[in-house]
């Protein structure tokens, strides 16, 4: 047996098109775009297309994509149902995950498994997500869910139907470049655990639902929550710290450090930590900024760790007003863009993904009959 690497660390899992990342330079691209070219001139449904069709959009496209995004926002009453039965405590990402998995049952088309059919499949699945998270956000407080909008884009839609007011500019703004540097990254947690599930000819939204789920987990896309939670507790510049001192003699891991691939800055955090400060200087409360920025250097002087994209996306979702539990579905409504072109990806080229476990324990132990077991 070839040796085990934990975590698969380092392992090169598969070959793909989509996301090239290295993780010494500090490097991101989509389809050889820079990431700080997509974060300064795109949108996110231009990186969106891009991420699913590996070219940039003609302004026709784009334009058409648009539409359908648009087409494309309304649940189906029967979510808004089954939402309704869950109790009002259910998190935000269960009930991504669970409402992910039923709109299966209202894809009319679920035996094309076509190349098209899976197309529009996720444009509809990165199209409605907002709606469900938002949607949910008003159920669990016992309002009527807010209609999505049938023109604008994504990002002030989001906002839209989270407040029922259209944003300012500059708001929708910020959430659209959020996006964009959430869209994809390579072979993460949940892109591996969507390709794995597309990989046995699950549908989209069996694969789908496998990367909600794994995404919520605190090591990875819901550290960004965690991370809203800290600073909220540490409460005051003056008390930063002393707190992650504490912490890191207590050994506690730090939310929003550290990579697995990144070796220096993440690209993503460095616009993230930008627009924290500018948010500060809008609101006229630099608080969440100037904690996180004595915790950023506590973490670098002692464990010489890097802010991940969880870390500075945390203040700034903060200082959009946005509930401290919807941090990490909103991850989700811009990575499903990168999931869904990872799994057309591995459709395109498919292999059962089926590694090998290098077994540790027991060998030929008796079998014992129940009555005679002590
Ligand atoms: C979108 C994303 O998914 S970005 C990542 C989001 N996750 C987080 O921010 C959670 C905090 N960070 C972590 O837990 C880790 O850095 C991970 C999970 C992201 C990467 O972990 P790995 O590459 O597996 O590193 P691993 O967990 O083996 O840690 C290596 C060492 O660094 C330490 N370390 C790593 N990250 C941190 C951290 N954030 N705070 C404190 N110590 C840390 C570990 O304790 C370990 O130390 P040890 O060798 O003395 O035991
Ligand atoms: O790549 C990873 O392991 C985690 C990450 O930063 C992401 O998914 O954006």
């Amino acid at each position: 047996m070839p040796t085990t690497t934990d975590g698969l660390e380092d392992i090169v899992a598969t070959r793909s098109r989509i996301c090239d990342l290295d993780g010494k330079l500090g490097k991101l691209t989509y389809y050889g775009v820079d990431i700080h070219d997509l974060a300064q001139s795109s949108s996110f449904e231009e990186t969106a297309y891009l991420l699913w069709h590996g070219v940039l959009p003609t302004r026709a496209q784009l334009d058409d994509l648009r539409l359908r995004l648009h087409a494309h926002r309304a649940l189906p009453g029967q979510i808004i149902e089954l939402m309704h039965l869950l109790p009002k405590t259910t998190t935000p990402m269960d009930v991504l995950r669970t409402s992910v998995s039923a709109l299966s049952a209202f894809d009319k088309d679920l035996t094309d498994t076509s190349p098209q059919a899976n197309h529009v499949r996720a444009e509809r699945l990165t199209a409605v997500m907002p709606t469900i998270v938002t949607s949910w956000e008003h159920i669990r407080h016992g309002r009527e869910p807010i209609m999505p909008l049938t023109d604008h884009d994504h990002a002030t839609n989001f906002l839209y139907m989270l407040t029922g007011k259209l944003p300012d500019s500059y708001t929708a703004h910020v959430l659209d470049v959020a996006l964009i540097l959430h869209a994809d990254h390579e072979l993460n947690a949940s892109t591996f655990a969507a390709r794995v599930t597309a990989a046995t000819l699950a549908d989209m939204y069996a694969a789908i639902a496998s990367a909600v789920g794994t995404l919520s987990g605190p090591l990875h896309g819901g550290a960004n929550e965690q991370v809203i939670r800290m600073l909220l507790r540490i409460g005051e510049v003056s008390k930063a710290e002393s707190y992650i001192k504490g912490a890191l003699d207590r050994k506690d891991r730090i939310m929003g450090f550290g990579h697995r691939v990144y070796r220096t800055e993440d690209p993503r955090a460095s616009h993230l930590r930008e627009i924290s400060q500018e948010l500060g200087q809008r609101t006229g409360d630099s608080t969440w900024f100037e904690i996180s920025q004595v915790v950023e250097r506590i973490v670098k002087e002692q464990k010489g760790l890097y802010a991940n994209v969880d870390f500075y996306s945390a203040s700034v979702y903060y200082m959009l007003g946005i509930p401290v539990d919807l941090d990490t579905p909103i991850f989700a409504c811009s990575r499903v863009a990168g999931w869904t072109a990872h799994v057309l990806e591995q459709y395109a080229h498919n292999r059962l993904i089926r590694p090998r476990a290098d077994y540790k324990g027991p060998k030929n132990t008796s079998y014992v009959c129940l009555d005679q077991r002590a």
